[in-house]
């Protein structure tokens, strides 16, 4: 066994030493390319500071492969002239080949990996065996072998064990550290199958908690950005989830797959400059999230875009001009005849309105015996165009605006509303109420897009980009004269042309820069986890996103816990995807124990949930604890004995207590004040061994341990607190603890 080990040992060596050389060349080529000496065009340097950045992506992802280079092999039919090992094929996180252009590493999204994946006794597809090869640092730890071939089998010492599920288990029960790590190394077939389907439309993909629903998401879109590079890389993938907490959790698992061009977002950063973490209540966030919201909004932008009920004066330089509802008329009839969206449009509004003001004015100094030439009547529009009478009487009729400003108004005046509104109830009108001051929620984020869909861009924007420019540029001749004094260089640089330097240094600029800070941009692929929590709101904002539909969406229909999303796929994709989508369903739980799993389906089932039950791959080792006090009051005090009991159990992995919204504050004091650093609350608490969250928090993410704070509470506060429970519940990889409230009847 030892010899085996040892041999394996070597060849994998061998891997880590092409690596170790490819880098090297790497870092050297970088070297040459930033000691380049290039001449002062810009564009040359430009040209080589792209190439620098070439190069140091490549270093980036060739070290980011370190851990687990390598991983599987498969044994295949020797050829003949074949030599021993030249059957062997390896399985890695990228692809390696020799100075010779051999392949001594196959990337596993290949289409030769495939068989690593897929190949069982029952259809080995040509493999004679597989083997997993578990690693630690640069170190093969263990090999795990499964035999397809008799023959194989029969020859002594071909391989260590005939079974192959001791890598997974070894993943599944290790301890989890807050942040995700990739599953490459085990993927199951049903998971290998959905990830390596064509990238042709929408396809979602539905299964109960744990099924690896996120896992399967995120090395789907290793495999597209891999397998359609040309497409992908130019026009972005962008990965959407729950909150920032899941996020952070998944964040380090597509450059571990070698692949960091991505741009993820959580629901509340969708709409660029604004990040949103809090939500509506029930009420308000699904009013927010119809479509009734598309006309209203519709409505309030064409609402700034208003006929005077009464003409207007003007004076222009002492002469007065008669701005007439009618003049206006024509020119707001104009400007919506444009097709344009408002901001846009307003600049065919303007000309209109200014056009006819300038003939009126001309015809007035006319009459008055003035002579009027073309020169005189350009002047006389611009005279117009800069007077302040006139731009109060246009902005009035035609306001410019921001989508924050627009949306912000509309919900804090509630005359303006009302007005819009004619046939809602006072009730209902209430439920979009906000003060000015107050940040927008996750529900707002599609109602500012939609907003800035019909505003187009920002007027303001230009004019503040050049102001800054300026500044900047004021500022770097000031230091450039500063340096070349300091230098003592005067007379032989000029300041100007030193801050051209500073102007033209290079901005890393990549796709995933871009697109994240862009509205406008159209992805090439979006991947959408936890897809059961978006409202039709957000399905109309994502669309705009992929024009093309091209989306792998994730989730599981019985955990939608959010006020506005669907009770079925097909009444949140239909309005979307015209019914063009695949539906995929995965039906192994990896995280959850049985044990855990089946009261978590048990509690689902009495509140009515329509869950999908999947099988759990294990048994835990811990019986679900109850522990109940009499009072809210007790609450506190008994979680923090949970977590104590628990950690008493292991306290080297991570733990989470889910809590209430209402319970939460009293919960974390408590819990502070027993275990001090180790505790912290929402996205911060991923990096503490024991976190504080909400049900909304802990969406998408898993712990070893779990301590639910009063189970019952979870269900009461809020309209879906039955699947927000169900979500709480299947968290645990290994313990769950729940403390429950039975305030004893008087
Ligand atoms: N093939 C696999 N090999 C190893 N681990 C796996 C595999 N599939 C899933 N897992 C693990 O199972 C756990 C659950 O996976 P994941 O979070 O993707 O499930 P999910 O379906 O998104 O769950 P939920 O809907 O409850 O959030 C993770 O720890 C994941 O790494």
């Amino acid at each position: 066994m030892d010899n085996e080990l040892d041999r394996e040992r070597a060849r994998v060596a061998r891997l880590y030493d092409r690596l170790d050389g490819l880098r090297d060349e790497e870092a050297r080529r970088l070297n040459a390319v930033r000691s380049s000496k290039v001449g002062g065009n810009h564009q040359m340097r430009s040209e080589r500071d792209a190439l620098a950045r070439m190069h140091e992506d490549r270093l980036l992802q060739l070290r980011d492969v370190d851990a687990r280079l390598v991983f599987g092999r498969l044994q295949l039919p020797k050829a003949a002239e074949d030599e021993a090992d030249s059957a062997f094929r390896y399985i890695g996180r990228l692809g390696l080949r020799d100075e010779e252009q051999r392949s001594l590493l196959l990337d596993w999204r290949a289409p030769q990996a495939a068989a690593f994946y897929q190949a069982t006794a029952a259809n080995p597809q040509g493999v004679l065996a597989r083997r997993h090869v578990t690693m630690r640092d640069r170190e093969v730890t263990h090999l795990d072998d499964e035999v397809f071939d008799a023959d194989l089998l029969a020859q002594p010492g071909a391989a260590l064990e005939v079974q192959g599920e001791g890598a997974l288990m070894a993943a599944l029960t290790g301890h989890r550290t807050g942040r995700m790590h990739d599953i490459v190394a085990t993927i199951q077939a049903e998971q290998d199958r959905i990830i390596r389907s064509e990238m042709r439309g929408a396809l979602v993909v539905q299964g109960g908690p744990g099924t690896g629903k996120t896992a399967v998401a995120l090395h789907r879109a290793a495999y597209l950005l891999y397998t359609h590079r040309d497409r992908l890389g130019s026009a972005g993938v962008l990965i959407v989830g729950p909150s920032g907490a899941f996020l952070r959790y998944i964040e380090t698992v597509l450059p571990s797959l070698g692949e960091t061009g991505v741009v993820l977002q959580s629901l509340g950063e969708l709409f660029p400059g604004v990040r949103a973490t809090d939500d509506d209540s029930a009420a308000a966030a699904v009013l927010k999230g119809s479509l009734e919201m598309v006309d209203l909004i519709a409505r309030a932008v064409k609402s700034r875009q208003r006929v005077p009920a009464d003409t207007a004066h003007i004076d222009v330089n002492g002469d007065v001009l008669r701005v007439s509802p009618a003049l206006i008329a024509r020119a707001i009839q104009r400007a919506q005849q444009s097709g344009k969206a408002h901001n846009e449009a307003r600049v065919v509004f303007v000309n209109q309105a200014l056009d006819a003001l300038a003939a009126q004015l001309a015809n007035q100094l006319r009459t008055a015996g003035a002579v009027i030439d073309d020169t005189d009547a350009s002047q006389l529009r611009e005279d117009i165009r800069e007077s302040t009478d006139a731009k109060i009487v246009l902005n009035t009729a035609w306001l410019p605006m921001t989508a924050e400003k627009l949306i912000g108004d509309l919900f804090a005046r509630p005359d303006w509303l009302a007005e819009l509104t004619p046939r809602w109830t006072p009730e209902k009108r209430a439920l979009l109420h906000r003060a000015r001051t107050e940040p927008f929620t996750i529900s707002d984020i599609p109602l500012l897009d939609e907003a800035a869909e019909l505003l187009g861009s920002p007027p303001a924007a230009p004019e503040a980009g050049q102001r800054e420019r300026d500044l900047q540029r004021a500022n770097d001749i000031e230091n450039a004269k500063y340096a070349i004094r300091n230098a003592g260089v005067e007379g032989m640089v000029s300041a100007e042309q030193l801050a051209d330097n500073f102007a033209e240094a290079p901005v890393r600029v990549t796709t995933a820069d871009r697109a994240a800070t862009d509205r406008t941009w159209t992805y090439g692929h979006v991947v959408v986890d936890e897809a059961q929590e978006l409202s039709p709101m957000h399905w109309r904002l994502l669309v705009r996103r992929s024009p093309m539909r091209s989306f792998t969406i994730v989730g599981d229909i019985a955990q939608a816990s959010s006020a506005a999303s669907s009770r079925s796929w097909r009444s949140a994709l239909d309005p979307f995807f015209r019914g063009r989508w695949d539906l995929e369903e995965l039906t192994v739980n990896y995280r959850t124990p049985a044990q855990i799993a089946r009261e978590a389906e048990r509690v689902a089932g009495e509140h009515g949930l329509p869950i999908t039950p999947a099988q759990s791959v294990r048994e835990g080792d811990w019986p679900i604890r109850d522990v109940t006090v009499g009072s809210p009051d007790a609450l506190p005090l008994a979680v923090a004995e949970a977590v104590r009991v628990d950690r008493g159990i292991d306290a080297s992995g991570t733990l989470a207590v889910i809590v209430s919204r209402a319970a939460r504050a009293a919960v974390l004091a408590r819990l502070i004040a027993t275990f001090g650093t180790d505790v912290g609350a929402g996205e911060a608490g991923l990096e503490c061994p024991i976190a504080v969250l909400t049900t909304h928090e802990s969406k998408g993410l898993e712990f070893d341990a779990v301590v639910l704070a009063d189970p019952a509470a979870l269900v009461a506060e809020s309209p879906r607190g039955a699947a927000a429970l169900y979500v709480a519940m299947t968290r645990p990889t290994q313990r769950l603890t729940q403390v429950h409230v039975d305030v004893p009847s008087a």
